[in-house]
Formats: C-alpha cells, structure tokens, sequence
C-alpha cells in the first residue's frame, strides 16, 4: 500500500529530486545491474528539514496502517537514523540490528532490551529487491522476534514487495517510483519521455531476492535506453542542476551546434576576428586570457558583443587549482575579473570540494550564481597525465554529489565512463580531423571517435581551425562532423 497522494508528497518528491537523493543517468546496483534512476538517501541526513518531512510522514502512515508493535529496527545503516525519529516519536523502543556480530563480548546481532516472542517494524529507505529486509528479518527471527510489518520510503516496484510477501511480511511505501517519476514530470522537471523510458526499465528488469532477474542481462541493457549519452540534449536541459547547463544544452540544441572554439591567439584583435568568424558555427568559445597580451576591458565588451550577435556562450578556461580563498580572489578580482564576463569558467579538482566553494565565493551581485557555471577537470588529453581512475571517480562526486552542484555544469574529460548523470555536459578537448600527438604531448582524435566512442556531448578545437587556410568552413566542417555523430549516437 502506498502513503496518500497529498500535496505535502508532491513537494517532498520535488525535495528528494532536487537535494540529489533520486537521480537520473545509468547507475550500477547492488544487485549488479545497471539502472536509469538511483536514489541515494543518505543524503537526507544532511538537510533536517528534508528528516523532518520524511520522518513525519513515516509516523503518520505508520498510524494510519494501525501497525502497532513492541519495537522498531532500521536496515542497517541508511534507515538506521529514520527508525530512531521514528522510536522516539511513538515512544516504540527500538532495536538496532549490527551487520556483523561482535568478535569480543555478548558477539549479539541485535542490540536493545527484547524478549522472544516481541514484535517488530521494519523501518528501511529503498527497495529493490528486498533482499536487505529479509536479511534484517532473519536477524530478528533468529532471536525469536516477529516481524509481519515493513514501513519503507521508496519502492523501485522492481519485485521488492512480493519477495518480502513470501516471507510473511508486508511492505508499505510512503512513495512508489511511479509516483515520484509522475510527480517530476507534473512539477516540469522532467519531460513525458523520461517517465517511460524508466517505466520500461523497471517493467522489464524484476529482480528476485537471490538478486537474480527475469530476462538476464541482454533485456537488462536494451531496456535501459537512459545512458546519458543515449538521450537528447533536449531532454538532458530538463534534468540538468546548474542553470548555464541548461541554458548550453538548450543552446545547443536550437543552434544545432556542439562544436567548441579554443581562440587560442595572443592578440585581442585576432580573437574577435575568429570569434566573428566562427561565431555562426560554435556553441562556446573558450579563451585563455593570461596569454592575451593586450588585454582589455573593451576587448572583452567587443567579445561578449560578438557572443550574443552569433548566440554563443564564453568559457574562460582558467583551469584553477588553489585553496578556496585564492580562486575566489582569482576568479573575482585582478588584471581579468573574469568572474564579470565568463559564462562557464574551467577548474581542476586537485583541492576537493572547496574548489567549487571557492569560486561560488567570488559571485554576488551583477554576477549571479545562476548564471555562472564550472566545468570540473576529470581528465586531460595531455599524455603522460597523472590522473588516475580513483582521481576520476573522485571528481565525479564532486560534481555530483553534495549542495553546490547547481554550480557545476559539465566535466572535462576524455572518456564516456566519467560520469553518469545526464543533466552534466561532457567538454573533450584534443579534437583535429586527423589523429595524433602533437610536439609537446597534445593527443587528438577526430570528431567521430570523441562523439560516439568516448561520450563527448562538446569538442573542443583549437589549432584545427585557427590554423586552416579557410577559417569559416573549417569550423563548419567541424561543426558537421560533431553534429551528424551526435546525431548518429542518440538514434542508434
Ligand atoms: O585536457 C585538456 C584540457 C584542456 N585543453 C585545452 O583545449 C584546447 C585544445 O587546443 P588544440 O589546439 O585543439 O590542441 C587548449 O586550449 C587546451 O588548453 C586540452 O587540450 N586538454
């Protein structure tokens, strides 16, 4: 049985979409699948009123389904602060099942003063396919306890409920993933085709409580048609966080364009002739202002003049790397203040989460932090790089996880396995029409090969148009080629 459709849901179901506890891309599971929505409830403890809400309605439902019992016990361990509210607020005492037993002393499973014989409701975040309850259950059991009762908040419908049913216990969800899809969509977050494209998916993949599925793993993969790099950037503008990304992946869609101009040059007047005339066939154009050397107020004016003609947005790509206060002294202050005109500004990960704390310090006033954005650096295309795949995994939660992802737009990287979530824009620089490596360690592939096998949503090219005979139709060669392979990709 699920909770009643209230308002009050509604707006706890936006809540949870927005906070990041229940998210779109292609997530492995426990049970060692891939899905397109994941929810991650841990994240709640970090806003009480987020707590509050969810606990409250837990008692609530929890009273209105009449489940009356000795104790309650949390699935180890996301549940676990959600079952103490709810102890506390029923005046039920609550039993806390550990993982492993004690290897010195009573070596108990299940803490808290009980009897053979007492009762006990479960109290558990997400279910899949039940298999956590269960193992709680047995826990219990095998200290005499009874279990007839699970209150959970979220039920993926994946077969989760019927495995528990077999064990003698019933399950009650405050939410059913249909719901909260449903509720998205109503509230404008997401389009009809994300609701169906996951209601096939979790038609199709029921999993068992041993972690089998019906239909093996071939179903499993041709039901899953969520991969970010499988949908549009249309539908990728409705899932996106941070407003620039939106704004980008809307930009691009219109200007059908994801084509990206490092104006590499050092003198102001040789960037705006480039920008002009690449202007009709980007989407950005990145710059390096410390390597202008007649830098100026009003080249900047002329530039961002020439960004709205042709309807482009500018990156600066500064690459920071410093402590917070530095970047934001140096994204804000200084010969560029470049926290004034850059749409999108480029940084490393080096320094962990203070890096996108740092920079979303230098904004305020004129300069919003809606219309601001940062690409994190997962990767580079300089060979020899020292990045490595634990660097990587680790600068996709900086751009996924925690309160300022609404600041980060995309990540710079060479490779499709990065990140998963599609409401972030891929930037893949070392792009030429042939492949190589250049004199200094520059490696490039062609458009083709960035867009299609190594998840690229923009190329970046620089020297590959700055440096042909014919500018304008180098870049609407460019733009082309990235163009049709995107294309190519999101029909496959
Ligand atoms: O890993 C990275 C990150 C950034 N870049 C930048 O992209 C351009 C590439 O210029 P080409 O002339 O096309 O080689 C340049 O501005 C780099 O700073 C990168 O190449 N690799």
């Amino acid at each position: 049985m699920v909770a009643k459709n209230t308002d009050e849901m509604k707006a706890l179901a936006v809540k949870l979409f927005q906070i990041n506890a229940f998210k779109f891309g292609d997530y492995k599971m426990k049970v060692g699948i891939n899905s397109p929505v994941y929810f991650d409830l841990r994240v709640i403890v970090s806003y009480p009123d987020v707590m509050q809400t969810v606990s409250d309605l837990l008692v609530a439902h929890i009273k209105d389904l009449q489940l009356s019992s000795k104790h309650v016990c949390g699935v180890p361990y996301t549940a676990l602060p959600l079952a103490t509210i709810v102890s506390v607020q029923q005046h039920t005492p609550m039993l806390v099942r550990r993982k492993e037993a004690k290897a010195y002393g009573t070596k108990k499973l299940i803490e808290g003063i009980y009897q053979a014989g007492d009762t006990c409701l479960i109290v558990e975040d997400v279910v899949t396919s039940g298999s956590s309850i269960l193992d709680t259950v047995r826990d219990l059991q095998s200290e005499g306890i009874v279990v007839t009762d699970a209150v959970v908040v979220v039920d993926r419908e994946q077969g989760g409920a019927a495995n528990i049913a077999k064990h003698g216990v019933r399950m009650h969800s405050l939410f059913t993933l249909s719901f909260l899809l449903n509720t998205l969509h109503e509230a404008g977050h997401i389009e009809k085709a994300t609701v169906d494209a996951v209601a096939k998916y979790i038609a199709a993949v029921q999993i068992n409580s041993d972690g089998s599925f019906i239909g093996g793993d071939k179903s499993v993969a041709e039901a899953n048609d969520f991969s970010r790099t499988k949908l549009t950037y249309e539908s990728r503008a409705n899932l996106a966080k941070s407003p620039v990304a939106k704004r980008l992946f809307n930009l691009m869609a219109t200007k059908q364009t994801n084509l990206c101009l490092a104006a590499d040059l050092s003198e102001a007047d040789a960037i705006l002739d480039m920008a002009d005339k690449c202007g009709p066939y980007i989407c950005l154009l990145k710059t390096h202002v410390d390597i202008v050397s007649d830098f100026s107020e009003s080249f900047i004016v002329n530039l961002q003049a020439l960004a709205t003609r042709h309807n482009f947005l500018l990156m600066e790509d500064r690459k920071f790397a410093d402590i917070g206060n530095t970047v934001s002294l140096q994204y804000g202050q200084g010969l560029y203040k470049i926290a004034n005109w850059a749409d999108l500004v480029t940084a490393h990960t080096l320094p962990g989460r203070s890096i996108v704390q740092g920079l979303k310090a230098a904004l305020g006033g004129a300069n919003s932090a809606k219309e601001r954005g940062v690409f994190l650096l997962a990767e580079m295309s300089a060979s020899g790089n020292l990045i490595d795949e634990k660097y990587k995994e680790n600068s996709n939660k900086i751009a996924t996880e925690g309160g300022d992802v609404d600041f980060v737009a995309g990540v710079v990287c060479q490779s499709a396995d990065c990140f998963a979530f599609p409401g972030l824009i891929q930037l893949t620089p070392g792009v030429k029409i042939d492949e190589g490596v250049d004199k200094l360690g520059q490696q490039y592939q062609t458009p083709e090969h960035v867009v299609k096998e190594r998840g690229a949503d923009i190329g970046v090219v620089g020297r590959g148009i700055l440096q042909a005979s014919n500018v304008e139709k180098t870049a609407a060669s460019y733009r082309d080629r990235l163009w049709a392979a995107y294309q190519e990709r999101v029909a496959k």
